[in-house]
């Protein structure tokens, strides 16, 4: 705890500190009055906890908006890495709340609705590490997320003693541990926090982060993640939060191929998809991204929220994460093969849902 002391005076007064706390060491034993729908399993280890955020706690944060109140809560200051669909929200969220936020992006043209909010740009992720208490990063895949942080102007280079590194891309349990340590070895403090939830709960700050690392920058932080989403989980050691993530997506991307399916069949059995959609809604494998997402592919249009090339990495990496434990994994196989066909496609910037288009053009040569 000492090396933290830079990150611990400027964030949580008592109140707010307790209010976390509280939470914690209840869901630890039974559930909390702070997180009342949150009953807690006795029997799961002690490093692993789950917080479901107070609307309370969140509605006070979010009605500090732009008051000097929210700086009690965490003073410091935070970066941001990676303004692309899910990381333009969450900057604009932690602005909007009323901290002091700067960026940088690769591209820099890509990110002016920042700069018209008045967030500073600095010129890379370096410079942007050793101005900030906290830096967060949502990049597009373990090569970018090794680059920004580990390689020339990285954020190991910026950061020191007490500041900490947040990487809340979707990588896998290598690339986070490779991260954490070069992080450490240059005296920060390492959490990997990918999330649950696409653009919409991103922009709503209603993501769920999966964090495993150091605990003290989970607490540190936890406020800022409150107002990016609406519950989070510390998983232990680093890696579990990556592991988490993409068995999550790997459940998701064969989910979708195998809606993709039904879809299709329905058509060629001479039913109408849309009614499809509906009766799923109704039953026990009711699911939001079915009727989110069932109209417009129904439509053959997929606009953007989760875009393919990030699900079918994700399902490589989910596959590789099956080799490291020889885990044969026949469904989560065929589906990436339908990703892989669709981005030969030239699919790979639409949504994942266009992974229906993959099916169609398997169908037609059949
Ligand atoms: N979209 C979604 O619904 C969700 C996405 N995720 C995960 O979050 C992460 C970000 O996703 P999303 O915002 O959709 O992705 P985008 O493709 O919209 O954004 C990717 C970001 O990474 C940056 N980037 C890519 N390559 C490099 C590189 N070599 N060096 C530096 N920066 C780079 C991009 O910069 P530039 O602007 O210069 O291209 C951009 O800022 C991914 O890991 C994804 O799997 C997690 C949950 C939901
Ligand atoms: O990684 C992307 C996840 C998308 C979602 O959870 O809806």
């Amino acid at each position: 705890m000492a090396q933290n002391t830079r990150l611990f005076s400027s964030i949580p007064p008592l109140s707010i500190l307790r209010s976390s706390e509280k939470c914690h060491h209840q869901s630890m034993a039974t559930f909390s009055t702070f997180c009342p729908s949150n009953p807690v399993s006795l029997s799961r280890p002690s490093s692993i906890f789950h917080h479901r955020c107070s609307s309370r706690f969140l509605n006070r944060i979010r009605s500090m908006s732009g008051s000097s109140d929210v700086r009690e809560h965490f003073g410091g200051s935070i970066g941001f890495l990676g303004l692309g669909i899910m990381g333009t929200p969450m900057a604009m969220n932690l602005c909007n709340a009323g901290f002091d936020v700067k960026f940088w992006n690769r591209t820099q043209g890509k990110s002016n609705q920042l700069t018209e909010m008045g967030i500073k740009y600095m010129s890379n992720p370096a410079e942007l590490a050793s101005t900030c208490d906290v830096t967060f990063a949502m990049l597009a895949d373990p090569e970018s997320a090794i680059e920004v942080a580990c390689g020339i102007n990285g954020v190991a280079s910026g950061i020191s003693a007490g500041k900490g590194y947040v990487d809340m891309s979707t990588v896998d349990v290598a690339t986070s541990k490779l991260i954490s340590e070069k992080i450490k070895e240059n005296g920060g403090l390492f959490l990997e926090a990918p999330v649950s939830g696409s653009k919409k709960p991103a922009e709503d700050g209603q993501l769920i982060f999966l964090t495993a690392g150091d605990l003290s920058l989970y607490k540190t932080v936890s406020v800022l993640l409150d107002v990016m989403g609406k519950s989070k989980y510390f998983l232990g050691e680093v890696g579990n939060g990556a592991s988490m993530k993409l068995i999550v997506n790997m459940i998701m991307g064969s989910m979708m191929a195998s809606f993709s399916e039904g879809l299709l069949l329905s058509k060629k059995a001479g039913l109408d998809p849309d009614i499809l959609i509906k009766v799923l809604s109704e039953g026990a494998i009711s699911t939001p991204m079915f009727s989110m997402k069932g109209p417009s592919m129904v439509q053959s249009t997929y606009p953007t929220a989760f875009p393919l090339k990030h699900q079918q990495k994700d399902m490589r990496l989910a596959l590789g994460l099956a080799d490291t434990v020889s885990q044969p994994m026949p469904v989560a196989v065929a589906a990436n093969e339908l990703y892989k066909a669709a981005k030969a496609q030239g699919l790979s910037d639409h949504d994942f849902s266009a992974v229906i288009e993959a099916l169609k053009s398997e169908l037609a040569t059949s």
